[in-house]
């Protein structure tokens, strides 16, 4: 696996930095979450695939010393906290980097380590509108729309992030030194978009919000329901794929205004709503399958797994849980991610392995716990 070998310490967030952590160990790396106390943290992380959990007080006095004894052999750490809270328990960059000069000291925070806003709450929401995208995005005359928390939690933010480990750790290979990662979720999702700015000048943007080629404003690029209460999406941009979605529909090309006529989409859009309307889902793919139409029926979680593309491919995989949920991605052709199959860790029940594995002997762990300051939570001991 191509993260074979790294040693990551994640110290458990909300939703952006348990996805960088899955990353890495669904690619290879030993990630252990660093949890608070089972007795007062309820386990939320539901991206804890292939991690091991180890539960520490970082309040009780020795919680920082053992949080930075262990990283003084990881080689990745994930901070996602607010700015200032590793500074304040004695933490920060300054010590954790000095103590072990090839740490990547990975932040993913929502505005960035400095900036007005680098101190106040938010979510992806907020990130999202501060990065500019959200104005971009919804449909004409209704309020921007965030699409769930999938842009600036996720693809802003927890991938990014985990692609500046990477490359961190590809750079350290040469200079033999560890960095300082500044991940803002804001720059994250305003890089991202970069094509939206550098597209300006090409007119495709040049109209209201929801009006224009890829933002609900074009027929061709369009999700439109069928008989059966599913959807289709259309994404016909080029005039030679349109021409098959137009064919496909039973429409006359000489009878229709070209393409590119703005004022006549919306028209267009509702002729094409009444003709798909006519057929069930599964009767249009049965039209627009194996065509260049751009035509692909919207699958649910309910029937994506077993959509005969996906399936062909083994995109999906199921866990001895019975839970399905997407493999990693990409697909290396040698060393490719080998994904647990087992459930989540129970938060702590990791914790006396980790320790050991750490060069902790028992009689520290002995007495870490006696003062409460680890936790160990143990499933087999519960039954
Ligand atoms: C699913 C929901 C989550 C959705 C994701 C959402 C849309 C996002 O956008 S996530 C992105 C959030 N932003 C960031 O991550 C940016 C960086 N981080 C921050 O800015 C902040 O961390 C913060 C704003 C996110 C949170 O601020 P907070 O003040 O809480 O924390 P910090 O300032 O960072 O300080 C951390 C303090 O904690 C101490 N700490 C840390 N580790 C330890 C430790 N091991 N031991 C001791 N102490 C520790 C640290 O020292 C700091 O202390 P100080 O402050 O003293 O310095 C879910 C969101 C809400 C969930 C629901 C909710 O919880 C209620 C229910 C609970 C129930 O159990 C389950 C159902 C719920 C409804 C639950 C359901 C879902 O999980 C949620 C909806």
């Amino acid at each position: 696996m191509a993260l074979h070998g790294v040693r990551v310490l994640e110290l458990a967030g909300l939703a952006p930095a348990p996805l960088c952590g899955l990353v890495l160990a669904d690619f290879g790396a030993q990630v252990v979450r660093v949890d608070r106390s089972p007795r007062t943290a309820v386990a939320t992380d539901v991206q804890g695939r292939g991690k091991r959990s180890l539960a520490v007080d970082l309040k009780q006095p020795l919680g920082p010393a053992t949080l930075r004894r262990l990283c003084q052999k990881a080689d990745v750490l994930i901070d996602p906290f607010r700015p200032g809270v590793l500074e304040k328990l004695g933490l920060g960059p300054d010590i954790l980097c000095h103590d072990n000069p090839k740490l990547i000291y990975a932040r993913l925070t929502g505005f960035g380590h400095a900036g007005k806003y680098a101190k106040m709450a938010g979510h992806d929401i907020n990130y999202l509108a501060v990065s500019g995208v959200l104005s971009k995005l919804g449909r004409k005359d209704e309020n921007p729309y965030a699409p769930i928390n999938l842009l600036a939690d996720f693809a802003g933010g927890g991938v990014m992030c985990a692609m500046g480990v990477i490359m961190a750790l590809y750079e350290r290979v040469t200079s033999g030194k560890g960095q300082v990662i500044d991940a803002s979720m804001v720059e994250g999702t305003a890089y991202l978009s970069s094509f939206l700015w550098k597209s300006q000048n090409i007119g495709l943007w040049n109209r209201p919000r929801g009006e224009n080629l890829l933002d609900s404003g074009a027929p061709f690029y369009e999700t439109y329901k069928t008989a059966d209460g599913k959807y289709i999406a259309v994404g016909a941009l080029e005039p030679q794929f349109y021409a098959q979605l137009i064919s496909g529909l039973g429409l006359d090309s000489r009878k229709l205004p070209s393409q590119m006529s703005f004022s006549d989409w919306p028209e267009m859009k509702k002729m094409f709503a009444d003709i798909f309307i006519k057929k069930t889902q599964a009767e249009w793919c049965e039209i627009f399958d194996d065509t260049d139409a751009c035509v692909t029926p919207v699958l649910t979680f309910d029937d994506v797994a077993s959509h005969p593309h996906n399936k062909e491919r083994g995109s999906f995989l199921k866990n001895d849980q019975e839970e399905i949920s997407p493999r990693p991605s990409p697909v290396f052709s040698r060393t490719p991610a080998t994904p647990s199959f087992k459930r989540d860790p129970f938060i702590g029940e990791h914790t006396k392995e980790v320790l050991l594995e750490y060069g902790f002997t028992k009689e520290e762990i002995s007495k870490l716990h006696s003062l409460k300051v680890i936790e160990s939570n143990n499933p087999k001991a519960n039954l």
